[in-house]
Formats: C-alpha cells, structure tokens, sequence
C-alpha cells in the first residue's frame, strides 16, 4: 500500500494509550505503574520466570540467527496482558545486541506513520509493535510489504501523475503484541516466522516471581506469605507484582514491615481480592449472571452493561479467568455461571447449573 510523501512528514512519534483502571487486580497497567514493572522486568531469556515452552523456543530462533549472523525471523507474542509480552519484545532486543523501537497499533493511525518508522530503522533494528490487532488497514498492508521484501512504496505526487517509488528498508525485525490473536488477519499473521503463545503461569511460578520481585525492592517475604500472594494474583506476574506492592504498604503500615501469612492475608482481604484471586470486577460478573439472569444464558455485551464495564474490560480481563477456574462457561447462546460460581457467591444453584468443563464453546 502506497503511502504520501507529505504524510511522512506529518507523521509523529508513537504513543503509547493508557487504559487506566481503577482495579487492583486488572491485569493491565496502570500510568505510575511502568516505572516499577520497568524495574521488576527480566532483562535476558535466562531471568525469565515460567513460559518453559515459549523461552525454548524463543532461544533456538534468537540463537539460530546470531549463528547465521542474521537478523531473526519476525515474532509474534500472544496472550491475555500482563504475561510477559514486552517483557519478551525487550529481551529479543537485548539478546540481539540490537536497538529496540517501540510502537502499538493505535499509534499507527496512516501508512505513513508506519513509512516513517520503516525508513529510520538501520540494519538489525528490533521494531516491537504493540497491540498490533488495532493498527489501521493500509499501515497492515504496507507492513505485508515490509515484513516480506524489505520494503515500501512512497507515492511521490497526487493523483493520476502520482508515481510510486520502492524504498528498500534494511532487515530488520518486528516484533508484534496482542492480547487478540484471533483478531489478526491471516496474511499477517502468516508473515511472522515464529508465534509464542504466552500462557496463564502457575502458582509456584507465581512464587517464584513474587520473591525475585520482593528481592529487588527489597521486601522481606516468608515463604507462606510469597505463596498467598501468588495464590491470588490470577496467574499474572503484572498482579503478583502490583499485590506484592499493596501488601508491602501494609506491612510496613500496619505490622513491622515483613510479609508474613497472616499480613498478606489481611492486606489481600481489606483490597477486596479474595483467597481465589477473585476481585470486585469478577464477582460482579457473576453476582449479575446468577442474581439477574438466573445464571444465563447471557451475552456478553449485556453482561458488561449490568456492570458498568467496557465490553472489552469484561471479555479481556474477567472472563478468561473466570472461564479458566470454572466458574463461567461460554455457550453458543451466552455466558453461564457454572455450580462453582453460585456456590463461590454463597447461593444454591438452580437444578441444572453448568459445570465449567462442560460446554465450553468458542463463539
Ligand atoms: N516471566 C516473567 N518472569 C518475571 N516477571 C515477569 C514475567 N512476565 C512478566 N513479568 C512481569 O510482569 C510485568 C508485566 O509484564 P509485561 O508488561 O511484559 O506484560 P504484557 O504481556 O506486555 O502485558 P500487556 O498486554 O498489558 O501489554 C512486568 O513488569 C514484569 O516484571
Ligand atoms: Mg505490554
């Protein structure tokens, strides 16, 4: 897809949107909270907590390509937030030796702006691309271009004399986010030579986080008070550090200053995350199916309504887990709470209730 000269110029430097929002344990960041995760993030694969699968793989392409002296394959990182994708796009960087530029798909409103990025990347260069399901359609296309030949088309002029001029861009390689993957469109997803699916982590991987984190900002945790945290934090390192923060204000406030078992509890109680990792977004959502709408089925469009929430924020952040520790289970007619999920709220289930491994559906 051509792009205009004039538009370079318009172009400007990507930004970064905040979704801010208010919950302790939604699982994106917050605005002051990018400082401190830019501190608690492993910087080589080797660091890297849990995700055995992805840093395997991830190792063999990046090892490959320095062998061959090469720049790697373009990579694509897959997950819900707060798993470690730009945690991972940096550590590509690093273990290249290779400068990393950092866009997202909202940013990249025309071609252009993507041209303009293309044409200043040298030799080597890391582009990671947030986000990358939200980027416009032509910026899409001329990165099918990029991505594949190295290469973009500059429209010099307008109109019928307009004249296209291909501009060769030295190899680089993208790195592309989403939470969406299926939102992506095959052609592009196709043009990535490696996709790493990043998956929920497990308690002790959890645990493991939790004390690498208290380590660095020099918390002192025992070792049941690491594990109530982690117990909690929904399989996301982003929650299990943000918890480790909360509970360190409470120590340091209400106790003396050691996160033990009970003043992790009590911290964790008085933020309203519950011993199942359950907070107030996610308890709405099941409070509305089963109070409401009778346990369902429901869509989930509706569902986000009754609770005052974006669609997305309620599809994104709540359901996954919700659906994950069986307590809503997606029909070919809507949501529905499973026997778990009225019996977590403290009510009898209807006769009939789903159980969350049954009919599990992807819409
Ligand atoms: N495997 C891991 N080991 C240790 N810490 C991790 C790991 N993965 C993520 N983290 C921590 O979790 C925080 C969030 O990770 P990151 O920002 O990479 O998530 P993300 O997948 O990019 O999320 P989003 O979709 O919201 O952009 C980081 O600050 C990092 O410290
Ligand atoms: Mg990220």
């Amino acid at each position: 897809m051509p792009f205009h000269e004039d538009e370079l110029e318009a172009a400007e430097e990507a930004h970064f949107e905040s979704l801010a929002t208010p919950s302790l344990t939604a699982a994106e960041a917050e605005g002051d909270e990018r400082a401190v995760e830019a501190a608690l993030r492993p910087r080589s694969l080797d660091e890297v907590v849990g995700q055995a699968r992805v840093r395997a793989q991830l190792g063999l392409v990046l090892e490959a390509a320095r062998q061959r002296g090469r720049t790697p394959d373009h990579v694509l990182l897959s997950g819900p937030p707060g798993l470690g994708k730009t945690t991972l796009a940096m550590i590509i960087a690093a273990e290249m030796s290779s400068p990393l530029r950092l866009t997202s798909g909202p940013a990249i409103t025309h071609a252009g702006d993507l041209a303009a990025i293309l044409s200043g990347m040298n030799e080597g260069d890391v582009l990671f691309v947030d986000e990358i399901h939200r980027m416009s359609r032509p910026a899409e296309e001329m990165l099918y271009m990029a991505m594949e030949d190295f290469r973009v088309d500059v429209v010099i002029g307008k109109g019928p004399g307009a004249t296209a001029i291909p501009l060769d861009i030295p190899p680089f390689t993208l790195v592309g986010a989403t939470t969406r993957a299926g939102l992506l469109p095959g052609p592009l997803r196709d043009r990535f030579g490696f996709t790493g699916h990043l998956e929920f982590y497990e308690p002790d991987e959890l645990d493991l986080i939790v004390r690498r984190s208290a380590g660095l900002l020099g918390v002192e945790l025992t070792d049941e008070g690491a594990a109530e945290i982690a117990s909690r934090s929904r399989g996301t390192p982003r929650i299990a550090n943000r918890l480790l923060r909360r509970v360190r204000d409470y120590a340091q406030v209400k106790a003396d200053g050691i996160v033990t078992h009970p003043v992790a509890q009590a911290a964790l109680d008085l933020y309203e995350v519950d011993p199942l990792g359950l907070d107030r977004l996610d308890r709405a959502v099941l409070d509305v199916l089963c109070r409401r709408f009778g346990g369902g089925p429901v869509g989930i469009s509706t569902l986000a309504v009754a609770v005052g929430e974006e669609r997305e924020t309620v599809e994104e952040v709540a359901e996954p887990f919700l659906v994950r520790n069986g307590f809503l289970a997606r029909t070919p007619r809507g949501r529905v709470a499973t026997a778990a999920a009225w019996s977590h709220l403290g009510l009898s289930a209807p006769p009939g209730a789903a159980f969350g491994d049954e009919a599990l559906f992807d819409e």
